[in-house]
């Protein structure tokens, strides 16, 4: 069994009288990254505050590392990282880190090492005010990794990020995780989230509505894969017109298949040597998917 570090059950939340959150479960395993998805409003800040402590469940409950959020215990277990998370400028890396040490109890010990692993040791001596976001990021997430917590919560952490510093921060994000750490990662960014967690959970207007491995999401929406045949001399239109699929230039055809008929598909192009020349599959992506389960039911 997993030892699950963050447990939400049935947590309904009310906002000026309005559900924001209903009945919604979820778990997070140490070591675990969850992306938490959703249009805006769904309801995702409000379970990050409710988990940190900050708002307080009308129904359900909530555990981080088995104590109430708000807890001595709870608050001890969690770090947050914020979308834009905000410093003191007049401080420098080094100085900010070391005072937030001292204040968590860890000693300044850690400090140095923590601010070579996020790539700041060169600007360690620098104001903060004079860092861009991608620095003031990374600088969080060196905070987020000094009180090795139990549960990571990180809200929009790589809004306004360029690539680089986007990769830059997942690969302390998968960091984090690999030293046991519980991460929840609310997001907008599809493609990134897709690569670098280890689940999916959706909100739609305050229900959860898919909370699995992309893979397993993949299967249980039955969303079509692409196969385009690249098709030899001349024969792109006659293959559209056997197979039903699509001509997207000269010497392709873009036939969709269900999950079912997928490898028998690809059986009868494959044994086609002298008609087809490549076949490349495109499997459904998080984009779809989250389109199909953000959107279901939605007119
Ligand atoms: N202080 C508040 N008082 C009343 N309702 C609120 C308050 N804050 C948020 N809400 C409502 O709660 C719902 C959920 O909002 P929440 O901020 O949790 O969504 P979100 O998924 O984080 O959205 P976003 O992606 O825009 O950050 C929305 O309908 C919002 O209008």
């Amino acid at each position: 069994m997993p030892h699950e570090v963050l447990k939400i059950d049935g947590l309904t939340k009310l906002r000026s009288g309005r559900p924001v959150l209903r009945d919604v479960s979820l778990s997070v395993a140490a070591g675990e990254r969850v992306a938490l998805l959703g249009h805006n409003g769904a309801g995702k800040s409000t379970l990050i505050k409710i988990a940190l402590g900050l708002l307080s469940p009308d129904g359900g409950s909530v555990r981080v590392a088995g104590a109430v959020p708000g807890s001595g215990p709870a608050r001890l277990a969690t770090a947050f990282l914020p979308e834009a998370v905000s410093f003191h400028g007049a401080l420098t890396g080094r100085e900010q880190l070391s005072l937030l040490a001292r204040l968590a109890g860890t000693g300044t010990g850690p400090v140095a090492g923590l601010l070579e692993r996020v790539g700041l040791a060169d600007a360690a001596d620098r104001r903060i005010r004079t860092y861009s976001k991608g620095m003031r990021q990374r600088l969080g997430l060196a905070q987020v990794m000094l009180g090795k917590p139990a549960v990571a919560l990180l809200d929009e952490p790589t809004s306004g990020l360029d690539p680089i510093s986007r990769q830059d921060l997942y690969a302390i994000i998968d960091e984090l995780a690999a030293q046991g750490t519980a991460v929840l990662i609310a997001s907008h960014a599809l493609t990134e989230v897709e690569a670098r967690t280890d689940r999916i959970a959706i909100l739609r207007q305050g229900e959860l509505v898919a909370n699995d491995t992309l893979r397993n999401l993949s299967r249980r929406a039955g969303l079509p894969t692409r196969l385009r045949i690249v098709v030899r001399g001349g024969l792109a239109d006659q293959m559209a017109a056997e197979t039903g699929g699509t001509r997207v230039n000269g010497a392709s055809v873009d036939v969709e298949c269900g999950p079912d008929t997928k490898m028998e598909a690809l059986r009868r192009f494959a044994s086609m040597p002298d008609r087809v020349e490549d076949i490349e599959m495109t499997p459904p992506g998080l984009e779809d998917l989250y389109r199909h389960f953000a959107q279901e039911g939605k007119q």
